[in-house]
């Protein structure tokens, strides 16, 4: 990939950065800011080179059909303020993206000085199949500056205007955190120390369920909780209530139980679940078997014993992924799976293993659950991209910066 460096002097230059903003939000307010603080490095280098740095990030996924259209739940606004207290500078957040506000935003921005942009999923252009239409914002996108940096790693997954198409219209290098995170995580990859362990949880259940394919080639175990462990029950015979479910996946993932049991691929699921009347419920209903579920009942963590098995399982670990939290970790009656695997990872970790956190979620569940975040060997600001980089896919955020480019 090419460096900053490339990019020769930067001195007055306007520089575009793609950084990856998508930080949990509770009422308006930042949970967890470790996606802010990793940007930084690269925003500094930048600063420091005497460039004026424009951010472009996003926040959720919006749905926006007919041109740019601002959802307030879904502004930026919160992480510019942000930025603006981590680097001790004004932020100004443009109130669009490439229209006039943003347009006088840029023109005003002297070397030194950060701006960003309103939150680019706004625009539907961004995240088209459409070549044509994410050239076309692109295009827009990069008259607003001279140069690009892409830093935001959890997003160099998504061929997307403002990660993939702009690179190739100016001068384009990776910052900082791309290069790190590509680092260590090749060290899961290439020929990766054994035991090999993967833990997967979270909520975006039809996202991951590829990757467990891909990983039943590489791994020598596949623990799974969060909200993918119900279509893994269900597709053993195993009644989920109202927990969530992808019913078209069950025979995909008959298949992988299949494919893993022949290949000597352990994937183990939880034995026991934390169950409630419903989601908004204000207390658990309880603990029952996992092949127990009741009809009326959702689960929302997994159980005291499976955080046992989780634990034992990782304790012989050498190399060790982890993505997606073990259940609702964000309220504290559902946070002792994702608790145990934390202290089982961290365990493992101190005895010679080499781990790797991955995802928005499960990181900041790492700090918000007050755990030593120097007791994993990395913390990846990536979900999806982590895990699609221990798939051993090649990224089109990556490739698009690659040095024969
Ligand atoms: N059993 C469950 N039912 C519903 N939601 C769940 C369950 N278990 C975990 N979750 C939710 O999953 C969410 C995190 O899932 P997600 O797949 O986004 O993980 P992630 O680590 O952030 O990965 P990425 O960075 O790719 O988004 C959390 O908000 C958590 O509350
Ligand atoms: O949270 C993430 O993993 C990244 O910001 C990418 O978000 P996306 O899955 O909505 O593309």
């Amino acid at each position: 990939m090419k460096t900053i460096a490339t990019l020769g002097d930067l001195t007055g230059k306007k520089v575009l950065v793609r950084s990856d903003f998508n930080v949990p939000l509770k009422e308006g307010v930042i949970t967890d800011d470790g996606r802010i603080r990793a940007a930084l490095p690269t925003l500094n280098a930048l600063l420091d080179a005497g460039a004026a740095v424009i951010v472009t990030a996003h926040l959720g996924r919006p749905k926006p059909v007919d041109g740019f259209t601002f959802e307030e739940k879904f502004s930026l606004a919160p992480a510019a303020a942000r930025l603006g207290e981590l680097l001790g500078k004004d932020v100004k957040l443009a109130a669009d993206l490439t229209g006039p506000s943003a347009q006088e935003t840029v023109a005003a921005l002297q070397p030194g000085e950060v701006a960003m942009l309103e939150n680019v999923r706004f625009d539907p252009r961004e995240t088209s199949k459409v070549d044509a239409e994410r050239e076309a914002q692109a295009a827009e996108l990069a008259a607003l500056a001279d140069a690009f940096v892409s830093d935001g790693f959890g997003v160099v997954h998504r061929k997307q205007a403002s990660v993939y198409d702009v690179a190739k219209l100016l001068p384009a290098a990776a910052g900082t955190l791309v290069f790190k995170e590509v680092d260590s995580l090749s060290r899961a990859t290439t020929d990766p120390e054994r035991p090999y362990v993967v833990v997967l949880g979270g909520s975006k259940v039809s996202d991951k369920l590829g990757v467990i394919s891909n990983l039943i080639e590489k791994a020598d175990r596949l623990l799974i909780g969060g909200g993918m462990m119900f279509t893994f029950l269900k597709a053993q015979g195993h009644e989920v209530g109202t927990s969530l479910l992808e019913a078209d996946q069950i025979e995909t993932v008959q298949g992988y139980l299949a494919r893993a049991a022949e290949r000597g691929v352990e994937i183990v699921l939880p034995v026991d679940v934390v169950v409630a009347d419903a989601f908004d419920a204000p207390a658990p209903a309880g603990v029952v078997a996992a092949d127990a579920i009741p009809a009326d009942k959702i689960g929302l963590d997994i159980g005291p014993a499976s955080g046992e098995l989780f634990a034992a399982k990782l304790a012989d670990a050498k190399t060790i992924a982890w993505n997606g939290p073990m259940g609702v970790f964000e309220r504290p009656e559902y946070a002792a799976g994702t608790r145990a695997v934390a202290e089982g990872i961290i365990a493992a970790t101190s005895n010679g293993g080499f781990s790797i956190v991955g995802g928005g979620d499960s990181a900041a569940a790492v700090r918000i659950l007050g755990l030593d975040e120097d007791g994993f060997s990395h913390i990846s600001t990536g979900g999806g991209a982590s895990l699609e980089l221990l798939e051993g896919k090649v990224l089109p955020g990556i490739d698009v910066l690659s040095d024969e480019n």
